[in-house]
């Protein structure tokens, strides 16, 4: 499987008394996870977001998209409270904020990895995995040297839930490898795991496939896909190959020097002469 012929599952056939041709094969979804409103964003003089308005729906796989310096990290921060914008607010499940706080955003269920990896590098893939359990943690260290019991039977608990998603990125042999002897593509996939640890409802990928070859690529997208079918985990992606983007997303946002350009399925953003004019013709290499 290559990552340009991975493509969504195609929603049932819908009965339709016209002769017209199929929809895109896209899924639809209707129910709000997070909305941000009118968000504006500046570092002095320099604006790296203009007014931003765009949804992420439960369930779906949500591309952010743009040339170098567009934006696409800044939202990603804004999201999940690490930057805090002079104007606009965010809309997530239901509570509307003028910003999201860090420990708001991972308590109520958003987890996010870097463009560049941040992990504890002399810590072994297990030991990184279980940091992203620290929230979940019911009990303090004083309560934990009082009641050994049950401690134990609370950190037996989460070393299951990292057990499982070892397991399921398929990363065994390396469990009790220290992350700074992995090749990237690896510690990329140690990364998403200690996201998934927290247990996200919202998983914010800041570029997952950046340095990696074909292959890392293909295994990557499929991680992706499996999380998003499997978990019900909703993702908004920072991406810059475009064939993974429009394989695996469901719905784009295009940003362009710090403002919307366009948001639509992949074949609208692909079909819109400005961002043609604006990304698709320019090179990242
Ligand atoms: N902490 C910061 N302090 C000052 N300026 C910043 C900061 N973070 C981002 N910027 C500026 O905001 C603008 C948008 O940057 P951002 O990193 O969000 O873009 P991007 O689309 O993610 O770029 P890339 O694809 O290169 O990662 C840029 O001009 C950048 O220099």
């Amino acid at each position: 499987m290559t990552a340009a012929t991975l493509e969504r599952p195609a929603p049932p056939a819908q009965s339709d008394a016209s002769d017209a041709p199929a929809p895109t094969p896209r899924r639809n979804f209707s129910e709000e996870l997070l909305k941000v409103e009118d968000i504006s964003l500046s570092f002095g003089g320099v604006k790296a977001l203009t007014n931003i308005s765009f949804d992420i729906r439960k369930h779906e796989i949500r591309a952010i998209i743009g040339p170098n310096g567009a934006g696409k990290s800044s939202m990603l921060n804004v999201i999940n409270g690490f930057y805090h914008p002079q104007v606009g607010c965010i809309t997530y499940k239901g509570q509307t904020r003028s910003q999201m706080r860090p420990h708001e955003a991972a308590k109520t269920g958003i987890a996010r990895t870097f463009q560049n990896i941040a992990l504890f590098k002399g810590m072994s893939t297990l030991d990184n995995i279980m940091t992203g359990r620290l929230l979940k943690m019911r009990r303090n260290f004083l309560w934990q040297a009082l009641y050994w019991g049950p401690a134990l039977k609370e950190e037996l608990e989460h070393r299951e839930k990292v057990e499982a998603i070892i397991d399921f990125l398929e990363i065994q042999a390396i469990r009790k490898t220290p992350v700074g002897r992995l090749p990237y593509g690896l510690q990329k996939r140690v990364e998403l795991g200690r996201a998934l640890a927290m247990e996200p409802d919202l998983l914010l990928l800041d570029e997952p496939m950046a340095g990696m070859n074909v292959e890392e690529k293909e295994d990557m997208c499929r991680f992706i896909l499996d999380v998003n079918d499997e978990f019900g985990t909703t993702i908004a992606l920072i991406e810059h190959d475009m064939g993974v983007v429009m394989d695996i997303s469901d719905r784009v946002v295009v940003l362009d020097y710090g403002r919307l350009l366009a948001d639509g399925t992949p074949d609208e953003v692909r079909a819109n002469q400005q961002v043609i004019d604006a990304y698709l013709g320019v090179s990242h290499d």
